[in-house]
């Protein structure tokens, strides 16, 4: 049994910010995250793409971002454990909670943290591509060099597929777009750029088959009009079709939710002793979903959680200024 003070459920932006906090309260921290990565939906759904509204930087790659919150998050040496999703919480008669992950590890917490984003999200189904074992299926797309001199297939008609495509398309070999419909979802004016760029567009086809051995070679596609098929060469195949997401076994957990949130008050508390929720998974009047508003969830969540397991202590940390113990590795004297 893994004991800590506080479990942090998710280590998307809120939760590896919450983790950093955690660490600046003194807290033993565990992280879980059914991903085999951390950071949430910006790692997994748009690691190259610049975010412009994060305080104090004004333009900034999904990936450095991500970045610089596990490196902050590691001043508070957590355990972080991947690739395992929370499953039950269990009261226990001291007040303290033991959760239990989908593969069996049972971790014992005096407070619970969910900062379970959209919950888990899993990528729709693409049959062709799902049953393909060898190598060249990338699900995550990787900075736009590692792509030179490769034939991509991306599958997809939303902003993802499309402004992978457009990127890509500056590097790769080739590049082409299949998407099943005739019309994209993605905005119109991504679509004019990937029409204007060197990519090759697909549209109303779908993939029947990958063929290779070891890695991808080709894919088989289908013209949905024609029933003709063609052979189109592929080293790497992403498939974009966007994701299912879900709350998963947290419904079960006595939290009063609304819709796929989490209800909170103004202390991050779910009404669940000792249970908080922080980032875009609460809900109150006047929500924002937005990561800045997460990262001030997470602060105010484990402040008052460390006042929860240290009666007599004060709600406000200090200030990060002038505690030495939070600085990263490697910063300051
Ligand atoms: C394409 C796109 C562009 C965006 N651009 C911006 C932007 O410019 N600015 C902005 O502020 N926001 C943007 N967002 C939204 C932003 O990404 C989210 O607000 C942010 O990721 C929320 O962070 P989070 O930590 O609350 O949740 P998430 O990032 O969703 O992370 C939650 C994590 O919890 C894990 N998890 C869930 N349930 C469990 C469980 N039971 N057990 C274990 N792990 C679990 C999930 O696997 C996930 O890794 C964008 C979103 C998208 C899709």
């Amino acid at each position: 049994m893994i004991d800590c003070d506080l479990l942090i459920i998710g280590a998307g932006p809120a939760g590896l910010f919450a983790t950093y906090y955690a660490g600046m309260r003194d807290l033993r921290v565990v992280v879980v995250d059914s991903l085999t990565h951390v950071g949430g939906q910006v790692a997994a759904l748009y690691p190259e793409k610049f975010v412009y509204d994060v305080a104090g930087l004004p333009a900034v790659r999904g990936r450095d971002l991500i970045a610089g919150l596990a490196e902050q998050a590691q001043s508070a040496r957590p355990q972080i454990i991947l690739g395992e999703e929370c499953s039950t919480l269990e009261d226990q008669s001291d007040g303290s909670v033991i959760v239990t992950t989908t593969v069996g590890t049972a971790i014992h917490c005096g407070a619970v943290l969910i900062t379970g984003g959209i919950g888990r999200f899993t990528p729709r189904p693409l049959p062709a591509v799902d049953a393909f074992t060898g190598s060249g299926i990338h699900r995550v797309v990787g900075p736009a060099e590692d792509y030179a001199g490769h034939d991509v297939v991306i599958v997809g008609g939303g902003d993802s597929a499309v402004d992978w495509a457009t990127m890509l398309a500056e590097t790769a070999a080739s590049v082409t777009l299949i998407h099943r419909r005739e019309r994209f979802t993605a905005h119109e004016s991504s679509v004019a750029r990937v029409r204007e760029s060197a990519c090759r567009i697909m549209t109303q086809a779908e993939i029947i088959d990958v063929i290779g051995s070891g890695g991808v070679q080709r894919v088989l596609v289908r013209d949905a009009a024609s029933e003709s098929i063609e052979s189109v060469p592929a080293s790497v195949i992403i498939p974009a079709l966007g994701h299912i997401a879900s709350l998963g076994p947290l419904v079960g957990w006595g939290l009063s939710i609304k819709g796929r949130q989490i209800e909170v008050g103004s202390d991050m508390a779910t009404g669940r002793p000792r249970v908080y929720a922080a980032g875009d998974i609460t809900d109150y009047s006047g929500k924002v979903r937005l990561m800045v508003v997460g990262f001030g969830e997470a602060a105010t969540a484990v402040n008052n959680i460390a006042v929860v397991l240290r009666p007599g202590e004060d709600l406000f940390p200090g200030h990060s200024s002038e505690l030495a113990s939070t600085l990263p590795v490697g910063i300051g004297g």
